[in-house]
């Protein structure tokens, strides 16, 4: 069965043999091997068969994508048809702009396989929410934020301030469709706090996961994305609340010290379901 946990997705170039192998090891929700920027035009032919292989021969975590080159390249549409043949079941597809092109890749998928599209394109950020509403085989959105800094010409900020609008619109247009939204990468490997607290940020604005792209980002995206203890606990003093007799027939209480509602109750429960998957 497909899972819906995708923490921790950390892409891999399709070109390099032993992260591959690495990969299978690693405790990330989703690995992604990359046809397309992680890999040189000489090397994506190779990288390509490389992924068939990979997906033919499995022994990942939960879920395996692979990142296609764009259709509108050289080796788009050979990727696409590959992984129909291989069995694929996600196709991470870069720089979607319209909501004809989630149809054309749609098409080209085999049934049941899952699409991520990944917005990375200022074209992509004004058509937002036709994209996500554009349906067929389209299961999430994921931010590209690298290729989004180089064509909005925005500058490093620490808090990622030119992002904010952008990071909110996407979670938006993710929940209004019933889509995974996935944060983007944090390219400073050596980083840990930052990372940390840029996953957390993610996790503040709504995001299902975050894009990595070094095995030692796994652990801090799996902390970010999970329940911490303390929002286990205020859930479980909500669920006791609207248990206790004198919560019976009132939609709204008191819950240290804050109004509660029932739909801080869903929520609670919600969280707690999480909790125990997890
Ligand atoms: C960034 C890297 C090139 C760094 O490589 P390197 O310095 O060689 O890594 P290490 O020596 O620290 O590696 C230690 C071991 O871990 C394995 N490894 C490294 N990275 C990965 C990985 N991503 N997945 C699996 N395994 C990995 C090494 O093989 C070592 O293993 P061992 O031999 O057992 O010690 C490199 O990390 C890398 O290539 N990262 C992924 C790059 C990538 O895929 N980029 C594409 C997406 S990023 C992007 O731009 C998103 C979007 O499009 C946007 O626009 O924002
Ligand atoms: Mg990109």
């Amino acid at each position: 069965m497909r899972s819906d946990r995708v923490r921790s997705v950390l892409y891999l170039p399709a070109s390099n043999a032993r992260a591959i192998e690495k990969a299978r090891t690693l405790d990330c929700d989703v690995a992604v091997l990359d046809l397309e920027d992680a890999v040189a035009p000489e090397a994506k032919a190779d990288a390509r068969d490389a992924a068939v292989a990979a997906v033919r021969d499995g022994g990942f975590g939960p879920r395996l994508g692979v990142r296609i080159n764009g259709l509108d390249t050289d080796w788009g549409l050979d990727d696409l048809a590959a992984m129909k043949a291989a069995g694929a079941t996600l196709v991470v597809a870069p720089k979607v702009e319209t909501p004809e092109a989630v149809h054309a890749l749609s098409a080209g998928l085999a049934k049941g396989c899952a699409l991520w599209a990944m917005i990375e394109t200022p074209r992509a950020l004004m058509a937002l929410a036709d994209i996500a509403t554009a349906d067929g085989a389209l299961e999430g959105l994921m931010l590209g934020v690298n290729d989004l800094a180089k064509a909005l010409g925005t500058g490093a900020s620490p808090d990622r301030e030119p992002f904010k609008p952008w990071l909110a619109m996407l979670v938006a247009a993710a929940r209004a469709n019933g889509l995974l939204g996935i944060d983007g990468v944090f390219n400073r490997i050596e980083d840990a706090e930052g990372l940390a607290a840029e996953a957390l940020q993610g996790r503040l604005y709504g995001f299902d996961g975050k894009s990595l792209i070094h095995p030692s980002q796994i652990a801090a995206a799996n902390a970010a994305f999970s329940p911490s203890e303390a929002e286990i606990a205020d859930a479980r003093a909500i669920v006791a609340a609207f248990d206790a007799p004198d919560a019976e027939g009132r939609g709204a209480i008191r819950v240290n010290g804050a109004m509660v509602e029932r739909l801080h109750l869903e929520q609670a429960k919600a969280l707690l379901a999480r909790a125990d998957r997890a």
